[in-house]
This record gives structure tokens, C-alpha cells and sequence, in this order.
């Protein structure tokens, strides 16, 4: 078969003016990755497909260099002559309408070129550009006289996501040495470049961030304009985290595609990306750093986790998430909430991180009633969704009119809200509903412990926290809370074995949020990173 130039090919084909938008949003999204090869299949093309079809998109690839390389490192790099890749770009862009593309590994000059004359081909498609320099092995993926070439790449992409030493080579200085620099390098290079910059964290110690993130793993979006968006995430401890950046630029590209909400994207994709790093260790892939685990949701192991013994949900989830309870009834905060000797500061930051957290609670129940299958579903999700405004607003005018309270969502309220978002992006309305289903159950359990408690001892009305503990043991909210668990055990019974894995994975999850949530108030340091700046 020949090999035409673009300009050559240019010429038998369509005004590329004339060609059809592409479709902004779509529930599967044609993903094309243009990247380098990893035959052990843990980065580069080979990790991009698994990435794309584990966030429910049609994966495409375009090889620019085939690389010889394992977990242990990089033993030669092959690249085709450029005039070859022009001809594979076109072979997918002339016949398929892209809604994504993620650039990885370019290698040369040849190739960046290449790539950049190509690209308006696909305007109008979500383009996420990972400027891949150096493998963690140490090994070079980018000829060093390439620098300036990528760099003139940068303004075409909607989204760049260097890790730490990429960004320092893209502005030609230093790499940051904590995480406040790098989000000052970020605010730059997206400044000059007009294109947004995600800011990962994953190259950073502990001890460079800062006490908001001390431990974790962030990523921050920062646009043109300077704006700064923290998603926190958890550190996970493994060396298995060969193609991590890979893995993460792909799915970014698949699921914005679906979804056009970057945030909502990335929120999605860093939780995915913490459970793959969770069970890499798993995949025993490799003598090196192995690969992560794309399909860590649809595998083997979690669907084992789903007991075959016709139980309902509830019960399953109840017995599973017992520790938590037990842990939530002995925690300080809800001991001196049910004796009324809790401080009123404390109180007062639990009910301000409650009210923030309702806000988004709200949505994510929208989101449940137009996912819900049945018009009485449905029904109760939005009424439930409006109570949550309604309440949050009767707490403003309450019990926080006139008490000194935290402006914005405290790491774990973030936390929680970032995995019920998640939860609610997932597209499954059964995954949803074990996700916000906690909440209700876990606060009338709570709720009746205390109420009860305080009745045996005479039901003081001059407890001070007698309304809060009347209104989670409310006849109405028992009977709100039998509802959902009622919906969330017949979401159960209809779900996929893999769906019904990631229904227990999302309810446990949230209760481990609840029981850190009502710590949270009694923890200074939580409190102090929830004060405005
Ligand atoms: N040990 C880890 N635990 C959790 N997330 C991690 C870990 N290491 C990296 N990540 C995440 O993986 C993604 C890739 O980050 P990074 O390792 O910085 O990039 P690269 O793979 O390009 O070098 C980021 O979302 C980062 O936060
Ligand atoms: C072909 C190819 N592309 C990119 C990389 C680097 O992958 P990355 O996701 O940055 O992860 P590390 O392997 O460097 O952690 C690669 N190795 N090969």
C-alpha cells in the first residue's frame, strides 16, 4: 500500500470546513489515542485502550513509535517514518467522526509536526494532550531537540497533564519542589498557553504539601484565567504505578467527551485511578513498577465479593458495614452530641460542613430521580432532592445565623462529595442509589441511638441539641430512609454481578465517609483547612 503526504491526500478528500461537527457529548465516545507502544501493555497505546474502554468508550489508536520496553525499563524505540503516521491519522479521521483524542509519546520533531498539521482534522473533538518526556525508569520517550516542538503544541489541546518534571521543562525551569510551586507553574504555562493545565501530585513527598493535601495524592485543573480546582485523593502505597499518567490522560479525554464537565471528569477518574492502583499489586504483571489494574471494577475479584446467597442488599451492606457503625456510636463528637455536652464550635462546624454538604447532596439526588426507573422512584428522588435545599437553608437561618462557621467544604466533606459526584457520573442508576443511600440510613440509625438514649434519661427539653436528635429520629425520615433502602434492595436484584459489586463498593464507601464526617469536627487540623483564606 502507498504512502500519501497530508498534502497529497488533502487533495482527494473534502473541505475539512465541510465536514461534519462532531458530536460534543456522547454516551460512547470515539477515543483516539496517538501514542508509543508498551508490549507488556501497562502505558502508551496498549494502556490507553484498557483506560478508554473501562470509562465506556470506543477506543481508536495511532502508533507513533513502537517501543521495546518492559516494567523494568526501555530497551530500543522504533519510530516509523512520519509519512506512515500521517497515513494511519487520516485512515481514522477520513472515515470516523472523533469525539476525543489523547496525544501521548511523539518521540521527534517529525512527529510533533506531523501530528500538529493533522489536527484540525478533528476540531470540535475533546483533544488532551499528555507531554510525555521520560518513562519512570529514567529512560528518554522525547529526543531532547523535541522540547520546543511540544511546546508549540501545547495551545491546540484543551487540557495538557505533565507530571511534575515535564511541567518544569515546558517553561524551561526547575521542577518544583513542592505543591504550591507546582500549582504557580501551572497557573503560568496555562496563562501562556491559553490551555488548561492539570497539576498532578503523584511525583510529590508528603511533606511538600500542603496540610490540606498532607498525605494524599491531588491533581489540580488550573485554567488560562488562573483558577484553581483541587481534586484530593488518597495516596496509595504500591510501586505499581507504570502508566499511570498514560492511564489517566486517556480516561480524562473519554470521559469529559461523555460528560463536557472537566471537574466532573477528573473527580470520576481519580477515584477509578485510586481503585486500579489498589488492586495493581494484584495483577503480579512484571519484575518492575507493573501496570495498574484498568479493570479493576469489572474484575474477577469484585464480582467474588458479591455474596451468591439470594440476601437483599440492605441486609448485606448492614452486616458488612457494622465496624463502621459501631465506630460512628463511640465516636467523641456523637457521644457528646447524645449527652449535650458537645462545644458549641464543634457543632457549629458539623452543621456548616452539613449544610455545604446537603447543597451537593441535592444534585447527586437529582440525578438519582432521572436516572430512576419508575415514576414513583423518580417522584421520591426530586422530593428528596428539594428537602435537602430546604433543609439546608433552615439550617443557615437556624443554627448558623450568627455563629462564626467555615465558608467552604472541609477535605472530608469534599472528599464524600467528590465520590457521590463520582457516583453520580458513573451512569449507573443502581450504583447511585447505594451511594446516597448512607446518608439517609446511617443518620436515622444514628438518630434513633441518641433519641433513644435521651428519652430513657427523661428527654430533657433542655438538652441543647434535643431538635437535631428529633429530627433524624423522625417518624417521616424512618419512613424516607425504608423507602430507599426498599429501592436501593430492588436496584440490587434487577443489577449486573459487576454492577452489584460496585453497588457494595459505593455503600461501603459512603458509610466510611459518614463515620469520618462525624469525626471530622472534633480534628483542629480538619477544621483550621476549612476556614476561608
Ligand atoms: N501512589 C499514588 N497514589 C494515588 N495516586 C497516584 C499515585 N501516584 C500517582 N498517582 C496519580 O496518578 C496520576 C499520574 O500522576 P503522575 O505519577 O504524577 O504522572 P506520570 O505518570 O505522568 O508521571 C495522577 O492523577 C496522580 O495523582
Ligand atoms: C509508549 C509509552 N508512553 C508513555 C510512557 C510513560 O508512561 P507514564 O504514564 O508517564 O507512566 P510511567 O510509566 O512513566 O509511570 C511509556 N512508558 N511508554
Amino acid at each position: 500500500m502507498s504512502i500519501r503526504t497530508l498534502e497529497e491526500h488533502t487533495q482527494h478528500t473534502k473541505d475539512p470546513s465541510s465536514l461534519p461537527a462532531p458530536a460534543r457529548l456522547r454516551t460512547v465516545p470515539r477515543v483516539l489515542s496517538v501514542a508509543g507502544t508498551d508490549p507488556t501493555g501497562g502505558a502508551g497505546i496498549q494502556a490507553d485502550l484498557k483506560s478508554i474502554g473501562a470509562h465506556g468508550g470506543y477506543g481508536m489508536a495511532v502508533v507513533t513509535s513502537l517501543v521495546a520496553q518492559n516494567t523494568r525499563g526501555v530497551r530500543s524505540v522504533h519510530t516509523p517514518p512520519s509519512a506512515f503516521l500521517e497515513e494511519q491519522l487520516l485512515a481514522v479521521s477520513d472515515d470516523v467522526t472523533i469525539d476525543a483524542v489523547k496525544i501521548g509519546m511523539l518521540g521527534d520533531v517529525d512527529t510533533i509536526r506531523t501530528v500538529r498539521r493533522w489536527l484540525p482534522r478533528v476540531a470540535g473533538a475533546v483533544v488532551v494532550l499528555d507531554p510525555v518526556m521520560v518513562a519512570t525508569s529514567g529512560d528518554r520517550l522525547l529526543a531532547a531537540e523535541a522540547e520546543d516542538e511540544l511546546r508549540a503544541l501545547v495551545p491546540l489541546a484543551d487540557l495538557v497533564t505533565p507530571n511534575l518534571a515535564e511541567l518544569a521543562v515546558l517553561l524551561g525551569e526547575p521542577v518544583a519542589p513542592d505543591w504550591d510551586t507546582a500549582l504557580d507553574q501551572g497557573k503560568r504555562l496555562a496563562a501562556a498557553t491559553g490551555t488548561s493545565v492539570l497539576v498532578k501530585g503523584g511525583h510529590l513527598v508528603a511533606r511538600t504539601m500542603g496540610d490540606a493535601e498532607a498525605g494524599g495524592c491531588p491533581d489540580a485543573l488550573v485554567d488560562s484565567s488562573g483558577s484553581v480546582l483541587v481534586v484530593p485523593g488518597a495516596r496509595v502505597d504500591t510501586r505499581n504505578t507504570h502508566g499511570t499518567g498514560c492511564s489517566l490522560s486517556a480516561a480524562l479525554a473519554t470521559v469529559q467527551a461523555r460528560t463536557g464537565d472537566w471537574e466532573q471528569s477528573l473527580v470520576l477518574v481519580k477515584d477509578w485511578l485510586r481503585g486500579a492502583l489498589e488492586r495493581a499489586d494484584e495483577l503480579e504483571v512484571g519484575g518492575g513498577n507493573g501496570p495498574i489494574h484498568h479493570f479493576h471494577q469489572f474484575s474477577a475479584g469484585s464480582v467474588q465479593k458479591v455474596p451468591q446467597d439470594g440476601r437483599p442488599f440492605s441486609e448485606l451492606v448492614w452486616e458488612l458495614t457494622s465496624g463502621h457503625r459501631s465506630a460512628i456510636e463511640t465516636l467523641g463528637f456523637v457521644r457528646a452530641l447524645g449527652d449535650g455536652s458537645l462545644p458549641d464550635g464543634q457543632f457549629a462546624y458539623y452543621l456548616a460542613q452539613d449544610a455545604l454538604y446537603l447543597g451537593e447532596y441535592s444534585r447527586v439526588l437529582a440525578r438519582a430521580s432521572a436516572l430512576a426507573p419508575t415514576e414513583a422512584e423518580q417522584q421520591f428522588w426530586a422530593k428528596s432532592a428539594l428537602n435537602c435545599l430546604e433543609v439546608e437553608s433552615e439550617l443557615h437561618r437556624t443554627w448558623l445565623a450568627g455563629r462564626e462557621a467555615p465558608g467552604r467544604q472541609g477535605p472530608v466533606t469534599k472528599a464524600y462529595v467528590d465520590h457521590l459526584l463520582a457516583a453520580s457520573g458513573n451512569g449507573s442508576y443502581a450504583v447511585l442509589v447505594a451511594a446516597v443511600l448512607p446518608c439517609f440510613w446511617l443518620y436515622a440509625h444514628v438518630g434513633n441511638v441518641l433519641h433513644a438514649q435521651w428519652s430513657d434519661a427523661g428527654a430533657d427539653r433542655a438538652h441543647p441539641y434535643a431538635d437535631w436528635m428529633e429530627t433524624y429520629a423522625d417518624p417521616a425520615f424512618a419512613d424516607a430512609t425504608a423507602r430507599a433502602i426498599a429501592y436501593a434492595d430492588s436496584a440490587f436484584e434487577h443489577a449486573s454481578p459487576v454492577d452489584r459489586a460496585a453497588m457494595i463498593n459505593a455503600f461501603e464507601a459512603s458509610a466510611w465517609y459518614e463515620h469520618e464526617f462525624f469525626d471530622a469536627p472534633t480534628r483542629p487540623d480538619l477544621r483550621e483547612s476549612a476556614k476561608l483564606p
